[in-house]
């Protein structure tokens, strides 16, 4: 097991739970609090052009603060590795949910896909695309609640979401046409592409365009025709065309996929999102933490509030946030003293 130094006295590194491209993460427990968390390690050496994705990615996280988008808890960079310390998810991928169970009932998939639909409309109200929705990216945690993860490709254009943007990035199987025709596109439309794949994945068990042969992909994409199997309801065949609508003038928009009927069907609103205040202050957390490091609730607030959130307190401060939203007992483990 290889020793990392920055980590020592703040997180006890355990196994291997995967590998993206030029990181690998690894289940973590962060000390002071006993909770479990994500490490993603990324080699700098290693990332090479890769470099600006991660500080993308940071920045990115750093902001969003949403039920169901992976927390960044920490930075910790040394000079040769970067640490991301995340929320942990211990359902697994989305992906794996589905094939366990062949397919998911309108019900079901009704009730993941709100769930992503708000994480994405927070997103682009934010001012970010994800460009890499897809079911690898979807997590679940041990609710069952989804996460969106894996933001390294995630844009947030200057000129604000109606500026186009160029890079092609993202799986070609879940990529709009628009995309893999290299035309300038914009981050909002792809990403409502990329969901119109995903809810078909959830409905029917199995991709709407999958082939072997990259070019016989990219025809079918750009034909926009799929399978309709016999099982999809007629409202939810209608949402899904309207999301994998090949000229994106013609894709419905966040706004009306958050109201379309489809969505609303048994539940008593829209997609709504929270754009919560990323730190409102907790007096019980706060005395919680001052009651091991000795510190004063104020100061210690204060020196949140003043971080560039991504130290040691923070992730300590947001973890036992997280325990309390859950309804769970937090303490810190009084064996550790923290250094935070
Ligand atoms: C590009 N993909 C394929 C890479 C894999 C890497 C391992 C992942 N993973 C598991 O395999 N099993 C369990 C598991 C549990 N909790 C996780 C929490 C956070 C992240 C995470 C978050 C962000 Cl923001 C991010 O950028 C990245 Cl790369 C990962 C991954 C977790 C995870 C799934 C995606």
């Amino acid at each position: 097991m290889v020793r990392y130094g920055a980590l020592k006295g703040l997180y006890d590194l355990e196994k291997t739970i995967g590998c993206g491209g030029f990181a690998k993460v690894k289940l973590a427990t962060h000390i002071a609090t006993g909770e479990k968390v994500a490490v993603k390690i990324m080699e700098k050496t290693a990332l090479g052009e890769d470099l600006p994705r991660v500080k993308l990615e940071v920045e990115a996280l750093k902001t969003l603060s949403h039920q169901h988008i992976c927390r960044l808890y920490e930075v910790i960079e040394t000079e040769t590795h970067y640490f991301m310390v995340i929320e942990y998810c211990s359902g697994g991928e989305l992906f794996d949910h589905i094939v366990e169970k062949n397919r998911l009932s309108e019900t079901e998939s009704r009730k993941f896909f709100r769930q992503i639909v708000s994480a994405v409309a927070y997103l682009h109200d934010l001012g970010y695309a994800h460009r890499d929705l897809k079911p690898e990216n979807v997590l679940l945690d041990k609710e069952q609640n989804l996460k969106l993860i894996d933001f390294g490709l995630c844009a947030k254009p200057k000129g604000g979401m109606q500026s186009h943007l160029f890079t092609s990035c993202g799986s070609p199987t879940y990529a709009a046409p628009e995309l893999i025709l290299g035309n300038k596109y914009l981050g909002s439309e792809v990403d409502i592409w990329s969901m119109g794949v995903l809810l078909y994945a959830l409905l029917c068990g199995f991709l709407p365009f999958d082939d072997n042969s990259i070019e016989n992909l990219y025809k079918k994409i750009l034909s926009g025709k799929y399978d309709e199997p016999s099982w999809l309801s007629s409202s939810s065949r209608r949402l899904i065309r309207s999301m994998l609508q090949t000229d994106p003038n013609k894709r419905i928009t966040i706004e009306e996929l958050c109201n379309h009927p489809w969505i609303t069907a048994g539940f008593l609103n829209p997609v709504t999102f929270v754009k919560k205040i990323n730190f409102e202050r907790d007096t019980e957390v706060l005395n919680t933490m001052s009651a091991i490091c000795g510190e004063h609730t104020d100061d210690i607030w204060e020196r949140l509030a003043k971080s560039d959130r991504t130290d040691y307190r923070t992730a300590t401060y947001l973890l036992l946030l997280d325990r309390k939203i859950r309804g769970l007992p937090f303490k810190i483990t009084s064996a550790a003293r923290p250094r935070f």
